[in-house]
């Protein structure tokens, strides 16, 4: 039998990541310590994780160009399409050569459909196929946020689907603007930074001494929205890997922090000991959690489909069904109910997810607004982010296009218990 080639088994990681995205219904994170047990190398495992993710990016696009050279359509599911979805995505935007894109495929296929397989990657490179810039959304996706947000956010999500995100940081205190001049950067509110991606994040001046930490500007608008602490308690619920619980902390707040994940619970503990901070963490699941004394403040950024942050996790666009995304609005509406009875009078409410879809936002807010003794707080928009605004009822919904350069999608409101 031939010798496999050096790097077949990178390739039969990003099929098995596939297969565990798309037909396990399974973040693309969660399947990587699975997917690439087999793996030694350090870059054999990014290298099978940017193969999946690319395929995720682009999958429309490359299953329109299988579609067109296949002439019975092969079924979505079928392992021959994922193999030439793998080889694809590598010969047409990763830079491989075609040869090896295909050589390094064709084992997975042994004792299968190598022939078709062979066949119709040598017929789309003959015809000297190319695929679309920018990148189609998956379309029930396109049809879902285009009725929710309009073709210009559209057009801006396929645009970010093309880039990769800048990287954006927030402070632990210091001034922004000389740390955007120190980290060759740009300031985009106080206490934050956007610098280019790059891989070697620990490298960076500041980060050892936990100067700051990675966090999309999106993602700091919660802990903005509950200002300076002053010794004031904060209950951050869903805390974990913990940037709002360092802002909150950061900005004077004594918090109390809680997430069932222990694993995740453990990044938070890391990232307190980098940064200095201390806050009172708890494992507990929020729907069992009991607090001993209300809060001056909540802030809940409830588990969501987390549709807003596809442009670093392409599976969202693939993985989060309609049935998904209702069953978590139920669950994040029963948090917030919990959330709210942990509020001392005259206390403020905040919530949050990282969601593009309206039934976990907006909904779950208008819902909590009537009958649980809470009044909608607008948010001034002299406050926020450029490109940032509060919506008419002075809420914050972050969409694609919204922020020059990108931001995630998510979704914000602040309460004052009566
Ligand atoms: C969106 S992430 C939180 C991100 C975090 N707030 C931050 O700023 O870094 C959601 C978190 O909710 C936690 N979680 C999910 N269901 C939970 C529950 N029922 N009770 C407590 N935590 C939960 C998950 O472990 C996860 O860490």
């Amino acid at each position: 039998m031939k010798p496999e080639s050096a790097g077949t088994p990178a390739r039969r990681a990003a099929l098995r990541l596939l297969d565990a995205v798309l037909r396990q219904g399974l973040p693309l994170e969660a399947a990587m310590a699975s997917a690439t047990a087999d793996l030694e190398r350090a870059d054999d495992r990014g290298f099978a994780h940017a193969i999946a993710a690319e395929v995720l990016r682009r999958l429309p696009d490359l299953d329109a160009l299988i579609d067109g050279a296949t002439a019975k359509p092969l079924p979505h599911d079928a392992k021959a399409r994922t193999v030439l979805r793998i080889a694809l995505a590598q010969a047409l935007a990763l830079g491989t050569a075609p040869h090896a894109a295909i050589a390094t495929v064709l084992p997975l296929v042994d004792g299968g459909p190598r022939k078709l397989v062979h066949g119709v990657f040598g017929t789309i490179l003959r015809n000297e196929a190319a695929l679309p810039v920018p990148p189609s959304l998956p379309a029930n996706v396109a049809k879902r946020w285009r009725k929710a947000w309009g073709e210009p956010a559209i057009d801006a999500a396929r645009a970010a689907i093309a880039a990769p995100p800048p990287l954006d940081l927030t402070l632990r205190d210091g001034d922004a603007a000389e740390w955007a001049e120190r980290l060759g950067g740009t300031s985009l509110a106080p206490g934050h930074v956007r610098i280019a991606r790059t891989s070697g994040v620990a490298e960076l001046p500041g980060f050892a001494e936990g100067a700051w930490w990675v966090q999309d500007i999106s993602a700091s608008l919660p802990a903005r929205l509950l200002g300076a602490g002053e010794g004031r308690t904060v209950l951050d619920l869903c805390a974990a890997p913990g940037g709002k619980t360092m802002q909150l902390a950061a900005a004077g707040w004594a918090v109390t922090a809680v997430d069932s994940s222990e694993t995740r619970l453990a990044r938070l503990t890391e990232n307190l000991a980098r940064t200095g901070l201390s806050v009172d963490l708890v494992t507990a699941d929020v729907m069992a959690f009991e607090p001993a004394a209300p809060f001056d403040a909540v802030l809940l950024d409830a588990p969501c489909s987390a549709t807003g942050i596809f442009r670093r996790h392409p599976d969202v666009l693939h993985r989060v069904t309609d049935k998904a995304i209702k069953a978590l609005s139920v669950t994040q509406g029963a948090m917030l109910t919990r959330a709210g009875g942990w509020v001392k009078p005259g206390g403020t409410l905040v919530y949050a997810v990282c969601s593009l879809e309206r039934v976990e936002g907006e909904r779950v807010a208008e819902d909590f607004a009537v009958g649980h003794g809470f009044a909608l707080e607008a948010v001034e928009a002299e406050a926020l982010p450029a490109g940032i605004v509060p919506d008419e009822a002075g809420r914050l919904r972050v969409v694609p296009g919204m922020v020059a350069g990108g931001a995630d999608g998510f979704f914000v409101a602040r309460f004052r218990r009566l």
